[in-house]
């Protein structure tokens, strides 16, 4: 029998860890991780692009209704205006589409909507600030509801809404003061609303940035160690390798392979073997680098990739990692019990003519004199060398 309090408490510890684990990603940017950043400026790019062409060409179809319902200089100041704008946003779509970085998204972001405000501000100052609630100007000073609404389509963080909003709610407040109307009932009412609105846009907002996080996460990250899957990996290493390439830098690899793993398994079950391999897994991050990239490469190989780093300074890490691993404790969810576990690690460094693929398979190799060698080891291969010892298998990078 299942106990019904037990699976209250497990849904509400994992709620905890899903809000603990999205909070952060969904207020600000700064909480993601770089390859993150880089797919959602990629996202937001084609979403601004799509979005200032759209509406650049929709601002120019209101033309003729600006000449023939307004007076005639009105009119044409505000159509010129608008051809204005909309040659403003096509410039913006062209600029944007051109960039990669997330930063530059965010700021073709804020100049769209900075430029929408700026046009309704001055078709505000063209109509004369008009004070009432009907008329053919009424629909000029809903221009903000519309430009709150537009911004659903982008997935945002919360702190990127926030600013977004700002703006237009102090462009608006700015002509409800000018008007002379800032606290009339029907702009209290027209507030709420737009209250109302903004709060929808925002839930939109995030949950689309949501749905892109945990679609992110499921393609990139090994679900039991949470750290990045062997194909993530690889795609991160190619580009970092090939960065360290033309920047003449030495990049080195370090596969770690956990010693007699069957033998967990075997005894103790596969659930604590997963913990084993979870625990490493946290245990490995918090020793690296940031610029590192280290990632599950299979069953209970890991890789480390080291950017920057020769092989002497990449044997010492090995060396120190082997010295670490050795004093870990690690629970496997039997009361007090906790395993030692011991590894071993084969190590390759770039050289001229290298690619991902024949790195790895060269630490593959010195992994498995490790093996042959007795465990608890590290080995460095250069190019060239060729070990004589059993031959297991063709890494495939
Ligand atoms: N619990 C658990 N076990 C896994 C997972 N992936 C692979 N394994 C097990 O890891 C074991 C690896 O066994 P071997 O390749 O013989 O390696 P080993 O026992 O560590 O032996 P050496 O590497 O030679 O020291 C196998 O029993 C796999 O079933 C996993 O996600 N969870």
């Amino acid at each position: 029998m299942t106990n019904p309090s037990k699976g209250m408490q497990d849904n509400q510890e994992q709620l905890f860890k899903t809000l603990k684990l999205y909070i952060p990603d969904l207020w600000s940017a700064k909480a993601h991780s770089a390859s993150f950043q880089n797919t959602r400026s990629g996202y937001l790019r084609d979403r601004i692009s799509m979005l200032a062409i759209v509406w650049g060409i929709l601002i120019i179809l209101w033309v003729p209704f600006d000449l023939i319902f307004l007076s005639d200089s009105q009119g044409i100041e505000i159509a010129i205006s608008r051809v204005a704008l909309a040659a403003y946003l096509f410039t913006i779509a062209k600029y944007n589409n051109r960039q990669t970085s997330l930063k530059k998204a965010q700021w073709c972001m804020t100049l769209m909507v900075a430029g929408l405000n700026l046009f309704y501000l001055y078709s505000m100052q063209v109509l004369d600030f008009p004070n009432g609630n009907s008329g053919i100007e009424y629909g000029y000073t809903l221009l903000p509801i519309l430009h709150v609404a537009i911004l659903t389509i982008l997935p945002v963080t919360i702190k990127e809404s926030l600013g977004l909003l700002f703006i237009t709610a102090v462009t608006q407040l700015f002509v409800e003061f000018q008007a002379d109307r800032l606290l009339t009932p029907e702009n209290l009412a027209d507030y709420w609303l737009q209250n109302v609105l903004a709060m929808m846009v925002i839930w939109s907002q995030l949950s689309k940035l949501y749905m892109l996080m945990r679609l992110y996460r499921q393609a990139t990250l090994d679900p039991l160690t949470g750290i990045y899957n062997r194909r993530m990996l690889l795609q991160l290493a190619n580009k970092s390798i090939s960065h360290c390439e033309i920047k003449g830098q030495p990049f080195s690899v370090l596969i770690f392979d956990i010693d007699k793993f069957k033998r967990i398994n075997d005894t103790w079950g596969h659930g604590a073997g997963d913990k084993v391999l979870r625990g490493f897994a946290n245990f490995m991050q918090s020793k690296i680098r940031k610029t590192d990239l280290f990632g599950r490469y299979g069953g209970e190989e890991f890789i480390l990739f080291l950017p920057r780093c020769n092989s002497d300074m990449a044997e010492k890490i090995a060396e120190r990692m082997l010295r670490y691993i050795r004093q870990l404790d690690l629970p496997i969810g039997y009361g007090e019990t906790k395993l030692k576990i011991t590894t071993c690690i084969g190590i390759s460094t770039y050289s001229s003519g290298d690619t991902l693929s024949s790195m790895i398979e060269r630490a593959d190799r010195a992994l498995y004199e490790c093996k042959d060698s007795g465990r608890d080891c590290s080995r460095f291969h250069p190019v060239g060398f060729r070990y004589q010892g059993n031959e297991r298998r063709k890494a495939i990078a």
